[in-house]
C-alpha cells in the first residue's frame, strides 16, 4: 500500500545500518542543494532516537557554513533544559553545529508569540531542501498531535502558519512546523524503529490524519526509513 502510494522504503538491519544510511541519505541531499543552489536548508526531529543519526551525520565533510538548520518541532522550555531539542541537535552535532546556521523555534517570549517569530524568519528558507520526521506510538509526528482542535488544518499543505504553537498529549507547550513547511519540503525523510511503530504505521494507513498525524505524510515523497531493530 505504500509503494501504491509512491512512498520509498528503506530498510536496514542493525541500528548503525540505520543511522549511517541514513545520515548518508541527508548529507547527500545536503550536497545536492549546495551544489544547486549554494545553500541548504535542514529540518530535524527531536526525541530520543535521532541521536546515532545526529552523530553520523556530524561526520560528514560539507561546506557546514551554507547550512541553515531548524527543528521540525520544539518544546516550549530554553535550550538548557533536558528536554530541549535544541539542546540534543547542540549536543550531537556538536562537532558542526557553531558553523551552520541555526533557526530556533523557542524564543522564550510565549509559544504563540515564538510560532510567530520562528514563522517569520523560516519564511526565507522556503522551501526546505530536506525534513527528516519522527513518529510517536500515538501517531505524531513533528508536535503535531492526535485529537488537537486545529491538528487537521495545521497538517494541509495551506495552512496558513509555518509554524504553530500546540499542545503535547500530556499538555506541555510545543512548537511545531506545519504542514505548508513540511509537505513543501523537497526531501521528506521519516525515521522509524522497532515493531511497534511499523504497527502504528500500518494502522495510519487506514485513519484519518486528525487522529493519527502521521497519516497525512504517507504519500510521495516521503522516504521512510525503518530498521525493525529498536537501538
Ligand atoms: O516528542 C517528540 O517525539 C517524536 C518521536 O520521538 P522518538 O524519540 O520516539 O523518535 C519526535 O519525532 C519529535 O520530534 C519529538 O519532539
Amino acid at each position: 500500500m505504500l509503494r501504491e502510494r509512491g512512498v520509498a522504503w528503506v530498510e536496514t538491519a542493525s541500528p548503525a545500518a540505520h543511522a549511517q544510511g541514513l545520515a548518508e541519505t541527508v548529507a547527500a541531499a545536503l550536497r545536492e542543494a549546495l551544489a544547486s543552489r549554494g545553500e541548504a536548508r535542514l529540518a530535524l526531529s527531536g526525541g530520543r532516537s535521532p541521536i546515532p543519526f545526529l552523530q553520523a551525520l556530524a561526520c560528514h565533510v560539507l561546506d557546514w557554513e551554507q547550512v541553515k538548520l531548524t527543528l521540525v518541532d520544539e518544546r516550549w522550555v530554553s535550550s538548557d533544559q533536558p528536554e530541549s531539542n535544541e539542546r540534543l541537535l547542540r549536543r550531537h552535532l556538536q562537532p558542526v553545529f557553531d558553523r551552520l546556521h541555526w533557526q530556533p523555534l523557542y524564543q522564550g517570549a510565549s509559544p504563540a508569540q515564538d510560532a510567530v517569530t520562528a514563522g517569520a524568519a523560516l519564511l526565507k528558507w522556503q522551501p526546505l531542501d530536506v525534513v527528516v520526521l519522527g513518529m510517536g506510538l500515538d501517531g505524531h509526528t513533528a508536535s503535531l498531535f492526535p485529537g488537537q482542535p486545529q491538528v487537521s488544518q495545521w497538517l494541509q499543505p495551506g495552512a496558513g502558519a509555518l509554524c504553530a504553537a500546540t499542545l503535547a498529549a500530556d499538555a506541555s507547550p510545543r512548537l511545531t512546523l506545519t504542514g505548508r513547511a513540511l509537505h513543501s519540503a523537497r526531501r521528506q525523510l521519516l525515521a522509524i524503529s522497532g515493531e511497534q511503530k511499523l504497527q502504528v504505521l500500518i494502522g495510519a494507513l487506514e485513519r484519518a490524519p486528525a487522529d493519527c498525524p502521521i497519516a497525512a505524510f504517507l504519500r510521495a515523497p516521503l522516504e521512510i526509513h525503518y530498521c525493525p531493530d529498536q537501538a
